[in-house]
């Protein structure tokens, strides 16, 4: 921690290995309390390996992770009460109504018995779906499924919020009501968001800052605004690339990853486990 800046996570030199394949490879990263932190990267980056150490679903074999100073190796209870995690896979119950689920939410993360029924009306009508909490959420749509995931993930009231990919497959409309909903919590709360996305729009939009992530580390950081500005620069420098436009985001990304990424990064597993999720909240 520097100064009066509290990190909300902090991640020195972590890395982790399955077998030959090293997802993460000297992961350095600061996210501030308060802000929303977007973790970009093609298929295959690392950046779901990374969430889960932070989260500390799993261990950390090497190198340092941090949140709101606790070491997540040392103190994995006291990391776990400060956040809430919305993983890529589907982690509602389609046999349970909405209110069902987030109930069920609020008794694993020891929300106190007499202010559960409350807390779980709270989340529900955090992310607009206090109508439907007594549908079963098999008839939700893929919006309302998101939704109720992070209802689930507000419950315990978190002061980090951790969200893999929350908006992957939706249709236009959906992806903007999961942001707004989001951003309405995080108003109220001050609480600190740390999303991963493929959608650049979204994390020009949104994110207070954004790190580029290529082969386990970072490549590039700042707010969105000055990776922007920062490439239109370096294409006047250069006499490059279209220097009338202020690039987007997307070129920004094409420019730190390299033409040859794409076709190096991600297997066959990657896009697999993209796909499917796209088409279950689809
Ligand atoms: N359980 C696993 N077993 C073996 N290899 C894995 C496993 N999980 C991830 N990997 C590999 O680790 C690397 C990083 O994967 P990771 O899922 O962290 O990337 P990602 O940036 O989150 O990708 P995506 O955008 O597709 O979610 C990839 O090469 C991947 O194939």
């Amino acid at each position: 921690m520097t100064g009066d800046t509290v990190e909300a996570v902090s991640c020195t030199q972590l890395a982790y290995a399955f077998g030959e394949t090293r997802a993460v490879d000297g992961l350095d990263l600061s996210v501030r309390e308060g802000e929303v932190f977007g973790l970009l990267g093609p298929n295959g980056a690392g950046k779901t390996t990374a969430i889960r150490c932070i989260t500390t679903l799993l261990p950390v074999p090497s190198g340092m992770v941090r949140v709101f100073g606790h070491d997540t190796a040392r103190d994995r209870m006291a990391v776990r009460r400060l956040l809430g995690y919305v993983p890529q896979q589907l982690s509602a119950d389609s046999g349970l109504t909405g209110r069902e689920n987030v109930a069920l939410f609020a008794r694993v993360f020891d929300v106190a018995r007499r202010e559960r029924a409350a807390r779980v009306a709270q989340a529900l009508a955090a992310v607009g779906l206090t109508d439907a909490a007594d549908r079963l959420a098999g008839t939700y749509s893929g919006g309302m499924v998101r939704r109720l995931e992070l209802a689930q993930a507000l419950v315990s009231a978190p002061r980090l919020l951790i969200l893999d990919e929350p908006t992957i497959g939706l249709d236009p409309i959906a992806r903007t009501g999961v942001w707004e909903h989001i951003n309405a919590v995080r108003a109220a709360t001050g609480m600190t968001v740390l999303v991963t996305t493929h959608y650049m729009d979204e994390a020009d939009q949104y994110c207070d800052r954004v790190a580029l992530m290529a082969r386990g580390r970072i490549h590039s950081l700042g707010t969105p605004a000055e990776l922007r500005q920062g490439l239109g620069e370096r294409r006047r420098a250069a006499g490059t690339g279209a220097t009338d436009t202020l690039p987007t985001l997307e070129d920004v990304f094409r420019d730190v990853a390299g033409s040859g990424l794409d076709d190096q990064s991600g297997d066959f597993r990657d896009v697999r486990s993209t796909r499917r999720t796209a088409k279950r909240v689809g």
